[in-house]
């Protein structure tokens, strides 16, 4: 084994996946080290849910240099791949007459868990989604939120290294999102790695610790959060009120180097800095240097959300 593969829990090089003429997967690559929480976000539509069932060996049309599950190849060691990953699909499905306790025997049964260790394995894996009280409830009757904390209860059966969690926390109301937040934590700090999609960009940012972007089938970027943040500031601009503000003024502002261009607006001006030239902080000493009076001088605030919609610029495959 190499280096990474010992360190990437998963390695994507190239990925494509076409449906007839649609290309839904174009050329995406990625590695995700152990231990990490991967946020992979995108539109509706962006191609995650046919990344993540590529690597849960569940999509076998595609074409690519490398797809590695713990350094196993997905197609041709698919089942090796599939004792090391946990992999929950964005739909529940039906269970009807079936409670939580028959439900985690059916799956522990289908994981091979030996069966005089199901019992316990059971009543830990609903201790740790907090469903120790639903063990006889019927599943249909469960809310939402619970169902989304079953369904890991589900994934943790056989306590796989990485877990492929497909949009848990679409459709849930705030308090059932942040559970589902609390409990990914703790699974992180178990070791898992974890792979979780969503077209929320705020849903993740709390909990990941890297993220990728994909659109229409591509990686827009991926990085640590640290890494889009600083790459994202590089397109920030300031707004600024200046008191002594005249043509005069706006034209001196103008030749300043590292900005790209002045927005004169009501009540202040808005500027645009260049990518990477000067700091925020440069920016002020050169603004006073020119002899501006500054009354405001703001930075932009660019939250995740707004550095997503600017990433993407809302398309869809
Ligand atoms: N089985 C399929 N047959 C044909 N087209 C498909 C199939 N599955 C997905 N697609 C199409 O492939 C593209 C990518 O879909 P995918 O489900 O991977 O995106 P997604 O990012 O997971 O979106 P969502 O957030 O809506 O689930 C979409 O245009 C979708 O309509």
């Amino acid at each position: 084994m190499t280096d990474s593969i010992e360190t990437n829990i998963v390695e994507i090089n190239n990925l494509r996946v076409h449906y007839g003429k649609l290309i839904a997967v174009d050329g995406v690559s990625f590695s995700i080290p152990k231990g990490e929480v991967f946020g992979f976000i995108g539109p509706n539509g962006a191609g995650k849910s046919t990344t993540i069932k590529v690597l849960a060996t569940l999509q076998r049309e595609f074409t690519a240099e490398k797809v590695l599950v713990k350094g196993f190849d997905v197609r041709l060691q698919a089942r090796k791949v599939r004792e090391c990953i946990g992999y929950m699909p964005d739909y529940f499905g039906k269970y009807d007459n079936l409670t939580s306790r028959e439900y985690l025997h059916f799956f522990a049964a289908a994981y091979k868990i030996e069966i005089n260790k199901r019992d316990a394995i059971i009543s830990d894996v609903l201790e740790l989604t907090d469903l120790t009280g639903k063990i006889d409830a019927q599943v249909d009757s469960l809310s939402r939120g619970m169902k989304q904390r079953l369904a890991l209860a589900r994934v943790l059966l056989h306590d796989p290294d990485l877990l492929l969690l497909d949009e848990p926390a679409s459709g849930l109301d705030p308090r059932a999102r942040i559970e589902i937040r609390e409990l990914l934590r703790a699974l992180r700090d178990m070791g898992k790695t974890i792979l979780i999609s969503s077209h929320i960009l705020h849903e993740l940012s709390q909990l990941c610790t890297s993220i990728g972007i994909i659109e229409t089938g591509k990686l827009v970027t991926q990085g640590t959060l640290e890494d889009i943040y600083e790459r994202l500031s590089l397109m920030r601009i300031v707004h600024t009120q200046v008191t002594n503000l005249d043509d005069d003024m706006v034209a001196r502002i103008e030749k300043i180097a590292g900005i790209q261009s002045v927005e004169r607006q009501i009540d202040r001006l808005a500027l645009r800095l260049k990518e990477g030239e000067t700091s925020i902080e440069e920016l002020h000493e050169k603004l006073v240097e020119s002899g501006a009076r500054i009354r405001m001088f703001q930075p932009e605030a660019m939250d995740m959300e707004t550095a997503f919609m600017k990433l993407t610029e809302g398309k869809t495959a």
